[in-house]
């Protein structure tokens, strides 16, 4: 959908009226595939991912991420952050799985360093955080909704970390992310399996924490926002530090690790044959 045809969605100017879709706009000049909605009355930033068709995360669009949370985090009007998609089926397909396919290496070491950033940026962010996930979120799509603090999701879709079904491995810090909301046993099951969970079963087991219909999502969002906003902002940033910096620190400690570890692991010769066949999977089911 282009910029236009959003703008002209009527549920949108509804909910965010006038005034926000004109901050929207000029935001939106930075960068068009994430769009940020500041309303200054309440400093709940709605954020938007908006890289069509199904916001996998190439490098681009992580950098204008990182510099989206960058900017809302100097703003200290901001207070708290919905994530969304502004794709109804898919909140996030993950990587963009042609950025590790037959990749150049200072290429693929920039976007591994990217993603490190995002996820740092957004784990650690000092804002309360909801994902209101209306639609599919596999993998890296997943890792951005257990950065989050609390998940909202459309019935009916799916969600998980289901990279061992591609012959990759989940890093330890996408596996954190997952354990510090669902617990060892469960992270341990749906890692090695490489689970895509309907959103009931991610009910179940925690990982989302409210099942709704796609028509009342974002207001659902911004109602849970009312109550983690009514905590003192010190009170609740320091409490979530202290229970976020262990894992922030551990990549910290090993980063370049990390992507060294990530780089030999992707241009091994039987991880390209295998991302190649599931390219090819991806692209016949996307024909039928
Ligand atoms: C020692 C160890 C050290 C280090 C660790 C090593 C390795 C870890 C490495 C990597 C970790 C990766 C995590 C990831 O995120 S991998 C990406 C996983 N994502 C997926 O598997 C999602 C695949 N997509 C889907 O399942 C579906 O597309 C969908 C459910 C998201 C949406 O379904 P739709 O029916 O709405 O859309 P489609 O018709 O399927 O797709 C439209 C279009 O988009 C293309 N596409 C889909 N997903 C991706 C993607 N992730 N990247 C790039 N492109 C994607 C799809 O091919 C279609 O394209 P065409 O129209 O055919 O051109």
């Amino acid at each position: 959908m282009s910029l236009k045809q959003l703008f002209r969605q009527p549920m949108l100017r509804a909910m965010l009226g006038r005034q926000h879709i004109q901050a929207l706009r000029s935001m939106t000049t930075q960068s068009d595939k994430v769009l940020v909605d500041l309303d200054p009355k309440t400093g709940v930033a709605v954020v938007q991912m908006n890289r069509p068709p199904v916001n996998s995360l190439n490098l681009e669009f992580l950098s204008d991420i990182n510099n989206t949370l960058d900017k809302l985090h100097n703003d200290k009007s901001c207070r708290g952050l919905i994530l969304t998609s502004s794709n109804n089926k898919v909140f996030c397909a993950g990587l963009d799985i042609m950025e590790m396919y037959q990749p150049q290496t200072d290429r693929l070491t920039e976007f591994w360093k990217t993603l490190q950033n995002v996820w740092m940026n957004l784990y650690g962010s000092r804002l309360a955080t909801i994902a209101a996930i209306n639609g599919h979120s596999p993998a890296g799509g997943c890792l951005l909704a257990t950065c989050c603090d609390y998940r909202i999701m459309v019935q009916n879709f799916t969600i998980g970390l289901n990279e061992t079904q591609l012959g990759i491995i989940p890093p330890f810090w996408f596996v954190d992310s997952m354990e510090g909301v669902v617990g060892y046993r469960q992270t341990e099951l749906a890692c090695q399996k490489g689970l895509m969970m309907t959103t009931d079963q991610a009910s179940k087991i925690g990982l989302v924490d409210e099942v709704v219909t796609p028509e009342v999502v974002l207001q659902k969002a911004q109602n849970e926002m009312v109550s983690w906003l009514k905590i003192p902002d010190y009170a609740r940033q320091l409490t979530k530090s202290q229970m976020k910096m262990p894992n922030i620190n551990k990549l910290r400690a090993r980063r370049d690790e990390d992507v060294q570890h990530f780089v030999n692991f992707i241009t091994k010769d039987s991880v390209q044959q295998a991302l190649g066949f599931y390219i090819e999977n991806l692209k016949k089911k996307a024909k039928k």
